[in-house]
């Protein structure tokens, strides 16, 4: 079995995808999120993981984006705890760090800690594993990278401050994508939709109402625009459910009254 990540070993994805599919997997990594898209769409990978959302740092927007464009299916949740931890060459002090490089996603969870050290210059890499391989491979001093503690086994680097996020209990969505809607064996209580809506006024109050009204529990919207259309918004939500028939009813309800609706995925939720 394929599984397409962004990141390499000693990422967060690497890890997603080794307690979710097991050693056995092939794990291909890619340096762009879009590549894993591409990669699943077409093939050449059977499932993908995909971080869409951090406790600290929120939405990664452009993720939903992508699932969409390429009509990716969601086949599951899964929740990382994340730690982060400042490395280095050995024998390195914080204090002759010119720049740390990390994962955007990363750089944005520890801001705080690095608002003590001024001088410290915060650069945006493709993920936080390859930072310290590169630190490790060009023996690059001076520099730093923010990763998992395993990336800094794993390349050799000192770790000069452990559990630098902002907040010690953080968590990132991670969501196991597929090409096509798989049959399943359970009874979804969760679900992830677009919902793009007719233009008209106080048409969010009356769809969210709708759904409350129908037991859907909203756990997460985010507005998106529609591209060919300025101004104009696409909703992604997450929503829970208890009874599946009912959710079911209300998906057809908003279809009729509110404007199309685009299942990505009917799974169970993790948290
Ligand atoms: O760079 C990595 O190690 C990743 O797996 C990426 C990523 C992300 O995309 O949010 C995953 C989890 C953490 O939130 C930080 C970075």
């Amino acid at each position: 079995m394929k599984i397409a990540i962004q990141g390499i070993p000693g990422s967060f994805h690497y890890q997603v995808a080794l307690d979710y599919f097991g050693t056995d997997a092939e794990i291909v990594s890619y340096r762009i999120f879009e590549e894993v898209a591409k990669s699943v769409r077409l093939g050449n990978a059977d499932f993908g993981v995909m971080a869409i959302e951090n406790s600290i740092a929120g939405a990664i927007l452009p993720n939903y984006e992508l699932i969409d464009r390429y009509e990716l299916f969601v086949k599951d949740e899964y929740y990382l705890p994340i730690s982060h931890n400042l490395m280095a060459l050995k024998g390195q002090k914080i204090e002759a760090l010119s720049e740390v490089r990390s994962h955007p996603m990363a750089l944005l969870q520890c801001k705080k800690f690095f608002s003590q050290f001024p001088s410290i210059k915060m650069m945006d890499d493709v993920d936080t594993a390859s930072v310290a391989k590169r630190i490790a491979e060009e023996q690059l001093a001076g520099v730093g990278a923010i990763a998992s503690k395993a990336a800094a086994e794993i390349y050799g680097l000192e770790i000069l401050a452990s559990d630098i996020q902002t907040v010690q209990n953080n968590f990132t969505r991670f969501i196991i994508l597929q090409d096509t809607r798989s049959k399943s064996d359970f009874t979804p209580n969760k679900a992830s939709l677009k919902i793009t809506v007719n233009n008209e006024k106080g048409v969010l109050a009356k769809l969210l109402t709708l759904m409350s009204e129908r037991g859907l529990d909203l756990s997460k919207i985010q507005s998106i625009p529609v591209m060919e259309k300025p101004w104009e918004y696409s909703f992604f939500i997450d929503t829970q459910f208890e009874d599946y028939g009912q959710y079911q009813q209300a998906i057809s309800e908003i279809n009729k009254r509110f404007g199309e609706v685009t299942v990505f995925g009917e799974y169970l939720n993790r948290k």
